[in-house]
C-alpha cells in the first residue's frame, strides 16, 4: 500500500464513505453531511479531463476548503492517458487524500465517449490506464466500477487489474452500467470482488439504512459501505451506521431534526446570483429523496413539488414536519414513494433529467 487508507472514525468499525454524486456532493454538501454525522470519508464529483480541461473550480474547493475533518478523495472521468497525468499533476498540488477513477458512470453522453461506465467494455483500455495513473500517484489510487457494463462477462478481468495495477482501495457499485440505478443490487458481485482482489473493497447500492449496511457487510466482507442517495434522504446515516457498528441502539431521528437538516441545506447550498426559483428547485432535487422517509402515501413529496418559492417551501416543511416535531424520521424509506426524477427510470429519462454519475 502507497500511503495509509482513512481510518475509520471509531477504530476497528468497518469505513464508512459518502458516494460521489454530480451536482450533490459539492463542498456545502459535504460540510452538511458531516454536521449530521460525517462518514469517514469524501470523495468529490468527478473532475472532466479530456484535452482542454482544467480542474473545474468549484469540485476543488471542496478539497481546498474542506473543513469536515475527514478526507477528500479527487475523482477523475477520463480515457486520454496524457491528460490524466497531467490532471492528477495539478491535484496533487491540492490536500487531496487520493485520487479516484470513476469506471461507473452510466449517462449515455458519457459512455458514448467511452469514458466512466464505457471503458468496462475494454479491459486492455482500462489496463493502460490504471497503469498510468498508478505511476503518477505515489499516495493513494482508488476506483470505484460498476460489475460491467451489459455483463459482468469481463469483471473477473478488471478485478485482476486492479490486483496488478496495486490500487488501494475499490469500492464496487453491484449493478451493470445497463442497469442504471434501478432494481436490485448484485451484492453477490461485489463478494465476488471482495474474495478476488487483495485491497479493501467499500460494498455501493441501495444502502438504505444502517441495518442493512450491516446486512450487506455481513453477505459481502466487504470492508465498508458507501452511501450515496440515502445520505441525502437521512444525512445522520453515518453517525447510525456507527452506533449501530458498535452495537448500539440508533438514536432517532424526529421530523423537527429533519426541519433543522432542510433548514441548514437551504442556507448551506444557497449561491449568490442564483435566483430563489432556481435554488428553490435545487432544493427540490435533494427533498425529492427526504420525502421517502416523511410519510407513507408521499403526501410531503406532492406538496413540495409544487413549492415554486422558499416561503411556500419551508411552509410545506412546517406543515408536514413540525406538526409534530417529536415524530420519528423512518429509518427506512417507505415503499412505493419514489423520488422523481429518480435515477429508477429509463436511460432516456434519466438523460433528460440530466443526472450522470456512476
Ligand atoms: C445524482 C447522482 C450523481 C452521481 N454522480 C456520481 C459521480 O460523479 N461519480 C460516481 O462515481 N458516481 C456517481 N453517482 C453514483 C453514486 O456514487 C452511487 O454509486 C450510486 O448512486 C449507487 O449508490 P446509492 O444507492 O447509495 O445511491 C451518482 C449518483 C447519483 C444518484
Amino acid at each position: 500500500m502507497s500511503a495509509p487508507l482513512p481510518a475509520p472514525t471509531i477504530p476497528g468499525q468497518p469505513l464508512t464513505a459518502l458516494a460521489p454524486m454530480q451536482d450533490v456532493t459539492d463542498l456545502a454538501f459535504m460540510r452538511v453531511a458531516a454536521h449530521y454525522g460525517a462518514p469517514d470519508y469524501f470523495v468529490t464529483e468527478f473532475f472532466r479531463v479530456h484535452s482542454q480541461s482544467r480542474p473545474e473550480k468549484h469540485i476543488l474547493r471542496a478539497i481546498d476548503e474542506n473543513t469536515t475533518g475527514r478526507p477528500v478523495f479527487a475523482q477523475l472521468i477520463g480515457e486520454d492517458i496524457a491528460h490524466l497525468a497531467r490532471t492528477i499533476d495539478e491535484l496533487l498540488r491540492h490536500p487531496v487524500a487520493g485520487i479516484d477513477l470513476n469506471l461507473g458512470c452510466p449517462a449515455p453522453k458519457v459512455y458514448k465517449k467511452n469514458v466512466g461506465g464505457g471503458l468496462l467494455r475494454e479491459p486492455d483500455k482500462i489496463s493502460k490506464i490504471l497503469a498510468a495513473i498508478r505511476a503518477a500517484v505515489p499516495g493513494l489510487f482508488t476506483v470505484k466500477m460498476r460489475i460491467g457494463f451489459e455483463d459482468t462477462g469481463h469483471y473477473d478481468a478488471i478485478l485482476d487489474l486492479v490486483n496488478e495495477h496495486r490500487i488501494d482501495l475499490l469500492a464496487v457499485h453491484g449493478r451493470t452500467v445497463r442497469e442504471l440505478y434501478r432494481g436490485e443490487v448484485h451484492y453477490d458481485a461485489i463478494a465476488r470482488a471482495v474474495a478476488r482482489v487483495r485491497c479493501p473493497v467499500m460494498a455501493n447500492g441501495n444502502i438504505t439504512s444502517a441495518a442493512k449496511a450491516a446486512r450487506v457487510l455481513a453477505e459481502t466482507r466487504a470492508a465498508g459501505v458507501m452511501i450515496g442517495r440515502h445520505a441525502i434522504r437521512n444525512p445522520w446515516i453515518f453517525r447510525q451506521c456507527r452506533e449501530h457498528f458498535a452495537g448500539r441502539p440508533v438514536t432517532p431521528v424526529t421530523f423537527a431534526d429533519v426541519r433543522d437538516y432542510i433548514g441548514h441545506l437551504f442556507n448551506a447550498t444557497r449561491q449568490p446570483g442564483i435566483p430563489e426559483n432556481a435554488h428553490v428547485s435545487r432544493m427540490k432535487k435533494f427533498l425529492n429523496f427526504t420525502g421517502q422517509s416523511v410519510d407513507p402515501d408521499g403526501a410531503f413529496l406532492r406538496d413540495m413539488r409544487r413549492a415554486t418559492t422558499a416561503a411556500g417551501l419551508f411552509a410545506v416543511c412546517d406543515r408536514h414536519l413540525l406538526a409534530e416535531p417529536a415524530r420519528e424520521f423512518a429509518l427506512e424509506p417507505y415503499p412505493g414513494v419514489i423520488a422523481r426524477p429518480n435515477c429508477e427510470m429509463p436511460d432516456s429519462a434519466a438523460a433528460a433529467s440530466g443526472i450522470g454519475g456512476g
